[in-house]
């Protein structure tokens, strides 16, 4: 679907490329992390795949096309397949919520009928439904990402493209984007998403490609966010530690209400400790009511996890501000009074049972309904792409995000006590001289 071979990309006027020798192949249906210190080549990789820029060397195919074949009046029909998602959100401000999102059909051409349905949809989709007469200016800034989404998302693109889509966000809102965008992917849509966001990275445990100085360093399934792209672990004071891990054991802790729900769904619906399995919509109405029922029981009971987790928060939080060079204490604190006192993703679309039941069958049907694109050029002989297959067979299409696998232990507050947290994050290492300088967790 994406295939790099030996690229290279040196800007003008500068002396050392930005990407050097990239060789990268991601398939259909993939969640792919682009992690790295800041000037790492992330943004510059996204920008080839989109076509924005023209590599200096090597050879780039996305979904079957080589980039560098497609003529500059091809480029806008090749670009309908990526939806793009940008840490500032560029929405146009004189537009409604609803326009935002028609507004790329119009372009395009769309039929009224095909727009009208299809806006409304996706709204309903990222949780905007009761918002599309707004303005921009009137949405928070998780809102204002949900329509940028629901605009890249709305004419079914085959990627989603994300450069730091959490970048301008607390950490509660930043979950729901999270979680927006696994569902987008669960349904069917290859994810690419450079980010700086370690404790997303470390917890979705989805593939990871780490870049340094325009070399890929690291390419791992299922990997964590990794020491060179993150802090210098020897900068960390112990009060530091501590915020990092109840950090995250926040997120894990505002996870497990949706996490629950989730399992309900799959329990109502296949065996347990089968995450190869899809999960698959109650089938019958007195099945729906059932899992329903058993999903709101098991929010309820891991509503206990996140005030546990809210409170060891709010300890590392005072105690944080002895913590040098750590600024997420009050992103703690903030994720622990969201925890605490409120629904635990605010953002999130609707309830939990709500929010992955797209991910099965109705996403299909509905505004993820992710129907062959049209095409756009001659089709690259040389690379046998999957380009017009159905969507919904991708590796990932199929498989429960590894925080969700039933199989796995969940006990996130009490992994941070014990240290698991600190070791799955790779801070208990000793004479670490090889981090890099990147951005602060
Ligand atoms: N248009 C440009 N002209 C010249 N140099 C550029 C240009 N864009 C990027 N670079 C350089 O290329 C290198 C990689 O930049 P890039 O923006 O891809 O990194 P990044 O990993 O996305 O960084 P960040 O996390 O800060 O966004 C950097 O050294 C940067 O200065």
């Amino acid at each position: 679907m994406i295939l790099f071979e030996n690229v290279s990309k040196k800007y003008r006027g500068t002396q050392k490329p930005a990407l050097d020798g990239i060789d990268l192949k991601v398939d259909r249906g993939e969640f792919v992390f682009i992690v790295g210190a800041s000037g790492s080549g992330k943004s510059s990789c996204l920008r080839l795949i989109l076509r924005e820029d023209l590599q200096t060397s090597g050879k780039i195919h996305v979904l079957g096309q080589d980039l560098s074949k497609i003529s500059s009046r091809k480029v806008p029909y090749f670009r309908r397949n990526l939806g793009t998602v940008f840490q500032d959100f560029r929405l146009l401000q004189n537009k409604t919520v609803y326009d935002n999102v028609a507004f790329t059909l119009q372009v395009i051409g769309k039929s009224r009928g095909f727009i009208q349905e299809a806006v409304p949809d996706t709204l309903e989709m990222v949780g905007l439904a009761n918002k599309a007469k707004r303005f921009p200016h009137e949405l928070s800034g998780g809102e204002q990402q949900r329509v940028a989404i629901a605009r890249a998302i709305v004419n079914k693109p085959a990627i989603l493209m994300a450069d730091e889509p959490t970048g301008n966000l607390d950490p509660a809102t930043s979950l729901g984007i999270m979680q927006l965008l696994r569902a987008i992917n669960a349904s069917g849509t290859t994810v690419v998403m450079a980010t700086h966001e370690a404790t997303f990275v470390d917890i979705m445990q989805q593939r990871v490609v780490e870049l340094s100085q325009g070399i890929i360093v690291r390419d791992e399934v299922g990997g964590g966010y990794g020491e060179t792209a993150s802090i210098p672990v020897s900068d960390l004071s112990a009060q530091g530690m501590q915020v990092l891990r109840t950090t995250e054991a926040v997120v894990r802790a505002a996870l497990a209400p949706e996490e629950a729900a989730m399992l309900a769904t799959i329990g109502a619906t296949q065996a347990p400790n089968d995450p190869d399995q899809d999960p698959t919509p109650a089938s019958s109405a007195t099945d729906a009511q059932a899992t329903a029922g058993e999903a709101a029981d098991a929010a309820e009971t891991s509503s206990a996890a996140v005030a546990e987790a809210a409170a060891d928060a709010e300890a590392a939080a005072e105690h944080a501000e002895q913590a040098e060079n750590i600024e997420t204490t009050e992103a703690a604190a903030q994720a622990a009074a969201q925890a605490a006192g409120e629904p635990a993703v605010p953002q999130a679309p609707a309830t939990a049972a709500e929010m992955f039941q797209p991910a099965a069958e109705p996403v299909r049907r509905e505004a993820s309904v992710y129907a062959e694109p049209a095409p756009f050029g001659e089709a690259d002989e040389e690379i046998d792409d999957d380009f017009t297959d159905t969507r919904d067979a991708g590796p990932q299409a199929k498989r429960i995000p590894s925080f969700l696998d039933p199989g796995r232990p969940m006990d996130a507050v009490r992994m941070s006590e014990t240290g698991n947290l600190a070791e799955h994050l790779g801070l208990l290492r000793k004479n670490d001289d090889e981090t890099d300088v990147g951005p602060v967790r």
